[in-house]
């Protein structure tokens, strides 16, 4: 089904609130993290991530971006800890990026704008059966970011890079197997943690977002190579509503 939304133009992230209503809900995403409203909460503790590289599986064009699937039938590859109750399952990773190298992530720190941003995404098995049913539920997700930011080639991001070559149309999937998304974690595992959104529709409010605090380095590059299958696929931070961002100090 071709999408009712894009990132540009007339069904651009402005319009999107027609047909996506909680575009202008209280609990959306992405945000701006300003560090010095963040509130250090010592009882947050190590998120405690398990990813098991047999459960990787394919790489899929899917139009606005591209998505590295997992088999997310079993909790081989979860996370829980941090400000998690209970396991969450890895279902996919993207990436966001923008037309140049200054911009292209989806949250920004103190105004600042990164390259680009990945997006690890969970979903609560302890309480519901599938991603759908856990999607729209307050606890249903949980979604792990990291900064990325230009400098010298990412050995792990290049596999991912090789792989786009495979995929060049929508609709295209390519086997991706034995690929572990630790190698695509930074070296410091401090984090930030809000009640967030998914930040392109259907925007539902039901994601508990951890953002790394260290980037990851890619090269410019690599990154020219994620805008060969779209331009630019990044929203900008929306309104905070009140919401508390908790740190934590490993
Ligand atoms: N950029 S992100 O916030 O990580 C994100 C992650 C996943 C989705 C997503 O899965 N969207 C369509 C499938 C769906 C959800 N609920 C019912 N169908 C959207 C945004
Ligand atoms: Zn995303």
């Amino acid at each position: 089904a071709s999408l009712n939304w894009s990132y540009e133009g007339d069904n651009g992230p402005d319009q999107w609130h027609k047909l996506y209503p909680v575009a202008n809900g209280n609990l959306q995403s992405p945000i701006d993290i300003k560090t010095k409203n963040v509130k250090k909460d010592p009882s947050l503790g190590h998120l405690h991530v398990t990813w098991n590289l047999s459960t990787c599986k394919e790489i899929v064009n899917i139009g606005h971006s591209f998505h590295v699937n997992f088999e997310d039938k079993d909790n081989r590859s979860v996370v829980t800890g941090g400000p998690l109750t209970g396991n969450y399952r890895l279902q996919q990773f993207h990436f966001h990026w923008g037309r140049t190298d200054d911009y292209g992530s989806e949250h920004t720190v103190d105004g600042r704008k990164y390259a680009s941003e990945l997006h690890l995404v969970h979903w609560n098995s302890d309480k519901y059966s599938s991603f759908a049913e856990a999607s729209d539920k307050p606890d249903g997700l949980a979604i792990i970011a990291v900064f990325l930011q230009v400098g010298p080639p990412h050995e792990c991001v290049q596999k991912i890079v090789t792989a786009l070559g495979s995929i060049k149309t929508k609709g295209k999937k390519a086997p991706f197997t034995n690929f572990d998304p630790s190698t695509l974690l930074p070296g410091s595992l401090d984090y930030w943690t809000y009640p967030g959104s998914l930040t392109h529709p259907p925007l539902l409010e039901s994601v508990t977002w951890i953002i790394y605090k260290e980037p990851i380095t890619v090269s410019s590059e690599q990154l020219a190579q994620f805008r060969s299958l779209t331009v630019t696929n990044h929203r900008l931070p929306q309104p905070l509503k009140g919401r508390q961002i908790e740190c934590s100090y490993v």
